[in-house]
């Protein structure tokens, strides 16, 4: 597919979302696709050069062929200015050329502010608008960030990003459960005991206090990636991966999922204090630079959801994710429920099966019982490990060749944003309410011990 996007307009380009991931998704994307070029404007308060904005291109672009680098820095160009301002906005717009996206790779509140000031301007026609996750601060404020939105451009021209539907190994949950005869007809409620979705971090703040501090572990990975990945995990297969197919099967599964005791105490919480992690000191999250421990930001937090229809009833899913631990993981893990009845004579572990996806590295293990190498009537554990593989493109290049190209495969439908904040909502007022203590673990650990 071509790109159907001539400006690419990054409004907070001096963040860390875009000198981190999204000029190198850019890289990734054009680096796949021979000949295609893109002109990029960067705005933000701060007062680059345009050597300065060049070096910031040429170090994204570093992996890529050096002519593809040296392309798009002499294609793009940097504007100060402030993205809630209509007046530098209308600037901004002037200066893009042909089919324009603009991305919003801001803070939530101030992309907010940015949508309210171009809802009083003239857009470019056939404009798309990039916003990043979180998608509004809470339900109220991502419905109404929704209505606003739907006033200014139709729905396929809002491309709400959530780079974990980039990554293929959250993709690829599709074709596991759907294409496997062995795997689909086993997740139901019949089958499975529980469902564990697990994003453990060994990283700390990463001086990220600004945005972190105030949204903690619930918001910024539970209530966007982590659910996104369980509607994956759990949903109906869909007739079809057109857009609005896929992301149908989504929000119905979102729409049938609550937190499993409905005041949202069903739900843990906890903050790091003083520790190592890899032999290196981490200072306890409170003393980090911008923290306010008034706020108690939780850097772990983990919620059992249930899941309200013919599948799942009854069936634990556990989300769970924290910094500041001591190892990193991302996985599905699927525990399946003991067999009714063992033959007389077989003895040994005759632990549950399981299934465990791990989104990175990405790597598949099925966890079996089988008759043991010594004894053959002994139980042994075996376990079957399959290697994924890695993908094409990085997480934030099959975003951007989604906006690129004009797909909304992979964008988060206004719909499907709503639920997810509804689900998590019942926990946030359970936590705000103090029903859930919060907890401490020293940094470099498991989380706290009885975890
Ligand atoms: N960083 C990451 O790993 C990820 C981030 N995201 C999302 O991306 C978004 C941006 O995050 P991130 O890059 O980390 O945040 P940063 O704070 O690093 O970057 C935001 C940038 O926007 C600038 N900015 C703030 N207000 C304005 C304004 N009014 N006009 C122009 N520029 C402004 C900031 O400038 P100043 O420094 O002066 O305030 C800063 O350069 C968030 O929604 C986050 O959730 C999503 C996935 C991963
Ligand atoms: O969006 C975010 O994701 C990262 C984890 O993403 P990954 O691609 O590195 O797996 C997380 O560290 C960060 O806090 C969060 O904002």
């Amino acid at each position: 597919m071509t790109s159907r996007i001539d400006t690419l307009v990054i409004l907070g380009a001096g963040g860390d979302l875009t000198s981190r991931l999204l000029l190198p998704g850019i890289a990734s994307y054009l680096a796949s696709r021979d000949a295609q070029s893109v002109e990029i404007i960067g705005v933000d308060r701060e007062d680059f050069s345009a050597a300065q904005w060049h070096k910031r291109i040429s170090t994204a672009f570093a992996s890529a062929p050096s002519a593809l680098g040296t392309r798009v820095a002499d294609a793009s160009s940097y504007l100060r200015g402030d993205a809630t301002n209509p007046d530098d906005l209308a600037r901004v717009l002037a200066a893009a050329k042909g089919r324009v996206a603009l991305y919003f790779a801001l803070p939530p509140a101030v992309a907010e502010l940015a949508c309210r000031a171009l809802s009083t301007m003239t857009l470019p026609a056939g404009i798309t608008l990039v916003l990043e996750k979180p998608f509004g601060t809470d339900l109220r404020s991502a419905a109404a960030l929704n209505r606003l939105l739907q006033t200014m451009v139709p729905e396929k021209q809002i491309f709400r990003v959530d780079h974990f539907l980039g990554k293929s190994t959250v993709l690829n949950l599709i074709g596991l459960r759907f294409a496997n005869r062995i795997f689909e007809p086993l997740f139901s409620r019949d089958n499975v005991e529980k469902v564990e979705i697990i994003a453990d971090e060994s990283l700390g703040l990463e001086h990220r206090a600004g945005y972190y501090d105030h949204a903690g572990a619930l918001e910024d990975m539970i209530q966007s990636h982590l659910l996104l990945v369980l509607a994956l995990a759990a949903m109906e297969p869909p007739a079809s991966l057109d857009a609005e197919d896929l992301r149908g099967s989504m929000a119905q599964v979102l729409r049938a999922t609550r937190p499993w005791r409905k005041n949202g105490t069903s739900s843990r919480r906890a903050r790091y204090g003083a520790g190592s992690v890899d032999g290196r000191r981490m200072p306890a999250y409170i003393d980090e630079d911008g923290v306010d421990p008034r706020r108690k930001t939780e850097t772990l937090a983990q919620v059992t959801l249930a899941i309200d229809n013919w599948r799942w009833e009854g069936v634990p899913f556990i989300v769970r994710s924290g910094k500041a631990l001591a190892e990193s993981r991302q996985e599905v893990i699927v525990t399946f429920k003991e067999v009714p009845h063992l033959p007389a004579g077989l003895t040994g572990v005759a632990s549950p099966s399981r299934l465990r996806v791990s989104l990175k590295p990405a790597t598949l293990d099925l966890d079996l019982v089988v008759n043991g190498e010594g004894d053959p009537f002994t139980l042994d554990q075996s376990i079957l490990h399959a290697e994924l593989g890695e993908a094409e493109l990085s997480a934030y290049g099959e975003v951007l060749a989604d906006v690129l190209e004009g797909s909304s495969v992979i964008s988060v439908r206004g719909d499907v944003a709503e639920q997810c904040w509804r689900i998590v909502e019942p926990v946030m007022k359970a936590w705000s309410k103090d029903l859930v203590p919060l907890e401490t673990y020293p940094a470099g650990s498991l989380g706290p011990s009885e975890w």
